[in-house]
């Protein structure tokens, strides 16, 4: 694990986004993306830049279930507003919300997953440590399935909700399996409620109790955080 420590979001998410030009400049044709107020940066620092996705695919960790694409609080909505309006790519793949059959849903996304191999994932921390929708206890072989969001996921993204009721309690996500087979992993965290998380993720056991601790077994994880974030860490 790479681990950069930064001032804050903003320089953050614009040495994320410089990573991903490179990337793309180095040939990467796939990108996974990542949705919730982390990236918001590094996707400001992309449309801002003079990378081009025309060519390339993206697929998405999560979708929440039960939201259309056109809701605000989606997933597929935050990806129109935040990057495609402005940098579109040939394909983007979200998973479906509104799939009545989610078994059939999480086949189908896992084909889209097994057809675009990920060049370059981007994830978020969880204050609880997960990934994509990956909650404590998630097996380190899981695929795209339907997935019970925690209680402690639910009210971290009330923020964004009118009422916490309003917030899905279930999602579709791409599973860890999946993204530990992505080529190259960049991970962001900023502030101090992620702390915990971060630590656990970089110096506690590997466990399914905090499923980004995984990353510590894969090669080319870049951990990009803010001081805040890195306060709990032994070595910083
Ligand atoms: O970036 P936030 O809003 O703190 O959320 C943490 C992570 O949890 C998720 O909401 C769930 O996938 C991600 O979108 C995000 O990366």
């Amino acid at each position: 694990m790479n681990v950069i420590v930064v001032k804050n979001d903003v320089e953050g998410g614009k040495k994320a986004a410089d990573m991903i030009r490179e990337g793309v400049k180095n040939g990467a044709k796939v990108l996974g993306l990542a949705t919730g107020s982390t990236p918001v940066e590094m996707y400001k620092n992309l449309i801002a830049s003079d990378v081009d996705f025309t060519k390339m695919t993206s697929v998405n960790l999560d979708e929440y279930v039960g939201l259309a694409p056109d809701n605000d609080q989606s997933y597929h909505y935050f990806m129109q507003d935040n990057l495609f309006n402005k940098k579109p790519f040939a394909k983007s793949y979200v998973p479906n919300g509104l799939a009545e059959d989610s078994d059939a849903e999480a086949a189908r996304y896992n084909k889209v997953i097994a057809d675009n191999p990920i060049d370059i994932q981007v994830l978020g921390l969880g204050r609880n440590g997960h990934i994509g929708f990956n909650e404590p206890g998630s097996p380190v072989d899981a695929q795209t399935r339907k997935v019970a969001l925690t209680e402690s996921t639910i009210e971290a993204n009330s923020r964004n909700f009118e009422h916490e009721e309003d917030v899905p309690k279930y999602a579709y996500s791409m599973g860890i399996g999946s993204i530990m087979k992505s080529q190259n992993i960049i991970l962001m965290a900023w502030g101090a409620e992620k702390a915990d998380a971060v630590k656990g993720m970089i110096e506690g056991p590997v466990t399914p109790d905090l499923p980004a601790s995984i990353l510590q077994k894969k090669d080319n994880v870049t951990v990009i955080i803010d001081e805040a974030a890195a306060s709990k860490l032994s070595n910083k």
